[in-house]
């Protein structure tokens, strides 16, 4: 790892080199410190580019040395001298200049990006806030009201957008460090008074301390529980309030606070725990790096309804050629109408950014009924309705018309993936792609691995999770995968709760204020009751099927709740119907409203079952929804569903709105402490011997046997006998 500088004319070229995403190591810094002070202190040196090796400016601090943090990095000062340079400094951004990366670049003079270079303020993601001046200096270039919607989301802003708030001088489409040489060597000798952000006077909307009240109120509830959002606010506060110097040592005091948060520890171990699950391995050795991924240059979707048209988008966001068929005329009308409205959408936002190529840059899609549309695509996604007939049906199609190298996804949620691969002439290439609602929104995507399923599928459907911008995490076949089978035991305790006499509203309210983005109820009535009411009825849970004398609150020896049975009976599917566990202003309405009906039809059914009714407290809903949840995901690790922790925190980040400052469930287990889990888990069970979701698995006992170790080995503890990946 060095910085090394050349001189080109009367110009020093320093570059960034620390693989893979010249990350600021405390070396890294200390070698582009020495550089700069070579440069300036050298007369034939008139100007200075700083570059990023391999076509990425930097990645940031480097975060694998975050615990050693404590001798302070001397990053801040390494801008410091930049800035202060009499000599014109110009940053060459290619790929990304995230973090510290985008800080380093704000105290050189002047920066030129290439057009598919990033730029960003991330450091909330990781529960931290910009901290090398970034803070300050990004507001005196961009205003506060775009500081604060970076530096609140993180979010990665790219080149074009980026020159249009101001933040890059310039955007190229090639040579990128030649341009900044360029431009070097034309600014030699111009005052550089106006480039020294620091010294430059914050811009501010009229009343802004008001407006800083406001985002404060916004923020707390966007991102309900987090730290780190609210600290992004008070440095904006500070940058208006105080001169830079002071502003500096208020933004050094709140890192230095969240530095030792645990929510920070979380969300670090929740950025690698991403990493991780990529590098998937089986128990039989094939693994992420002997496995070759098939390119994948065209698509088609089967079934346009609410996930085959949103996945239809992410392709062509993707710029994949997407062949979209339906099974009817009218169905075809619908859906193609549905998805051209999505893509518009798309290109309006990216059009709002000042991605004026980007209409050019949408794979195309062709709609069609014709099956033989399809002979040449590279990969199928089938989305039709949840029914295994019908799958089958159309993987027994799709067999005989595709050409012998194309993959067949399923988005089922649940079903068997090896069912389907059994009527195919392709076993091997069969494979479940588990997207989420909106899938072109939503960034997880559960790759399922079925029994004949081959590594090179594998590495296929992950790469095409990667070439949506999405995180694939490979999952084992069970009814309902990983992320449905923890979710559909959280959702059932919550209806429990709801019968013991708690009320929806202060069930969602507890796991809201729990940092969920949405509580069990009305995430019920957002997905639409009717489709577990349809499912259960499959089954045989509810409805024809169900045996004649089967007790109402009974299946089996375990309890079951057929309140959400009884409300679709009544005609309650949630949003879609203006009424459910909620009343909404009308049908497709969005404002969830408590519904004094349901209080008393929940009475009346409490009497009619002679339910004993208690004050359900916060702590007991937090507990017995989320342990029971975790409780399940031990049983997943222990059934070789999920091969580490890791995967199941990862997928309930993504997909089901988890708080990332928490980790994911496993790590909240492992920071709340297995026996802890354990306990309650027990006690729950006790009271509840009706319950057998509640009676801690073996997984958990045996890891609180050996001590409760630490998350990271809780996999050398599983024995791959079992492993169905
Ligand atoms: C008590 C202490 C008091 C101290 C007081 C101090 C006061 C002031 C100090 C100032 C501190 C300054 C702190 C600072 O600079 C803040 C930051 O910069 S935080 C970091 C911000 N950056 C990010 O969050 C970037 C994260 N990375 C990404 O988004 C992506 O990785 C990226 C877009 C760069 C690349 O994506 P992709 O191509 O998809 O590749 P991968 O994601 O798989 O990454 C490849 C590889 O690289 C590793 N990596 C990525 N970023 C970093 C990083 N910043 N540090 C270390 N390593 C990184 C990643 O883990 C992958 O490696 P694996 O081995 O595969 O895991
Ligand atoms: N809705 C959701 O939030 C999620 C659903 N899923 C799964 O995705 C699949 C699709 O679900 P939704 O989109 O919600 O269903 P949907 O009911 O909205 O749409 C299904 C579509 O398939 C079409 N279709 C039916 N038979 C067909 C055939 N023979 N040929 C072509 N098209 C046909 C229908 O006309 C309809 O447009 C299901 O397997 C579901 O379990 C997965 C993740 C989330």
């Amino acid at each position: 790892m060095a910085a090394f500088s050349y001189i080109c004319d009367s110009v020093a070229v320093i570059t960034m080199s620390n693989p893979p995403v010249n990350a600021l190591s405390s070396a890294l810094i200390r070698a582009v410190q020495k550089a700069v002070e070579e440069a300036i202190g050298d007369f034939a040196v008139e100007a200075i580019v700083i570059r990023g090796d391999k076509g990425k400016f930097s990645a940031g601090a480097d975060i694998r040395e975050f615990n050693r943090l404590e001798r302070g990095p001397p990053l801040v000062s390494l801008i410091d001298l930049i800035e202060d340079s009499k000599k014109p400094v110009v940053a060459a951004i290619e790929g990304v200049a995230l973090g510290g990366g985008l800080e380093l670049a704000l105290g050189c003079h002047y920066r030129i990006a290439h057009a598919q270079a990033y730029v960003g303020l991330p450091e909330v993601l990781l529960g931290l806030v910009p901290a090398a001046g970034g803070a300050l200096r990004l507001p005196r270039l961009i205003g506060i009201s775009a500081t604060l919607s970076m530096i609140t989301t993180g979010k990665y802003v790219q080149a074009r957008e980026a020159l249009k708030l101001g933040i890059v001088d310039k955007v190229v489409g090639e040579n990128t460090v030649d341009e900044a040489i360029q431009l070097a060597k034309k600014v030699i000798g111009q005052p550089l008074g106006s480039r020294q952000l620091s010294t430059l006077p914050v811009q501010c909307p009229p009343n802004v301390e008001a407006f800083l009240d406001e985002a404060m109120v916004k923020v707390k509830k966007q991102f309900r529980g987090a730290q780190s959002p609210l600290a992004c606010v008070e440095v904006l506060r500070a940058a208006v309030q105080l001169p830079y110097l002071e502003g500096k040592k208020k933004e050094r005091e709140l890192f230095q606070f969240l530095y030792t948060t645990d929510q920070t520890r979380a969300q670090q171990y929740a950025f690698f725990a991403e990493r991780e699950v990529a590098k998937w391995t089986l128990p039989s050795g094939a693994s992420w790096k002997t496995a070759s991924p098939q390119p994948i240059r065209t698509a088609a979707v089967i079934g346009l309804g609410t996930m085959g048209r949103s996945i239809v988008t992410s392709l062509a966001k993707a710029k994949i050629p997407v062949i979209a068929l339906e099974q009817d005329k009218k169905q075809l009308d619908i859906g193609s109408k549905a998805v051209m409205s999505l893509l518009d959408r798309e290109i309006l936002k990216m059009e709002q950014l000042g991605h004026t190529e980007f209409t050019n840059s949408l794979g195309p899609v062709q709609f069609t009924l014709d099956y033989g549309k399809l002979r040449d695509v590279d990969i199928v996604i089938e989305a039709v309705f949840e029914n295994m007939a019908l799958k089958k049906e159309i993987f027994r199609h799709l067999s005989g018309i595709c050409k012998p190298e194309a993959f067949l996804c399923t988005n089922t949620s649940g079903l068997d993936i090896d069912e389907m691969a059994s009527v195919t002439n392709r076993p091997q290439m069969v494979i479940g792609t588990h997207f989420f609602s909106p899938a072109h929104i939503m960034k997880l995507l559960e790759v399922v691995h079925g029994h004949y399923t081959s590594s090179t599928t594998i590495s296929t459907a992950m790469r095409l999770a990667k070439m949506l911008g999405k995180v694939g995490v490979l999952v084992g076949n069970c009814p309902s995968f990983v992320g449905n089978r923890l979710m559909r035991l959280y959702v059932e305790q919550a209806v429990f709760l709801v019968e013991e006499g708690s009320k929806p509203e202060e069930i969602d309210r507890a796991l809201e204020d729990f940092g969920l983005a949405m509580g069990p109820f009305r995430m019920m009535d957002l997905a639409g009751l009717d489709i577990g009411w349809k499912a259960r009825t499959e089954i045989g849970l509810t409805g024809p099927k169900l045996p004649i004398g089967t007790p109402a609150r009974q299946r089996g020896s375990k309890r079951y709740s057929p309140l959400p049975d009884i409300l679709c009976e009544k005609g309650r599917f949630g949003q879609k119907s203006g009424q459910g566990w909620y009343k909404y202003e009308k049908s497709g309405g969005r404002n969830a409203m408590p519904d004094p009906w349901l209080y008393n039809f929940l009475s009346e059914y409490q009497r009619i079952h002679n339910l004993k009714t208690h004050y359900v407290t916060q702590e007991e809903i937090i507990e017995r929804c989320l342990y029971v949840l975790i409780n399940e995901g031990f049983k997943v690790l222990e059934d070789g569903i999920a091969s580490g922790p890791e995967d199941i925190d990862v997928i309930y980040n993504n997909g089901y709105g988890w708080p990332k400052y928490t980790g994911g469930p496993m790590y909240y287990a492992s920071i709340v402490g297995l026996p802890v889990v354990l306990t309650k888990l027990e006690k729950y069970y006790g009271a509840n011997p009706d319950i057998p979701d509640l009676k801690p698995s073996s997984f958990l006992k045996k890891l609180v046997s050996k001590g409760n170790p630490p998350l990271k080995e809780w996999r050398s503890h599983l024995g791959f006998q079992s492993s169905m990946l």
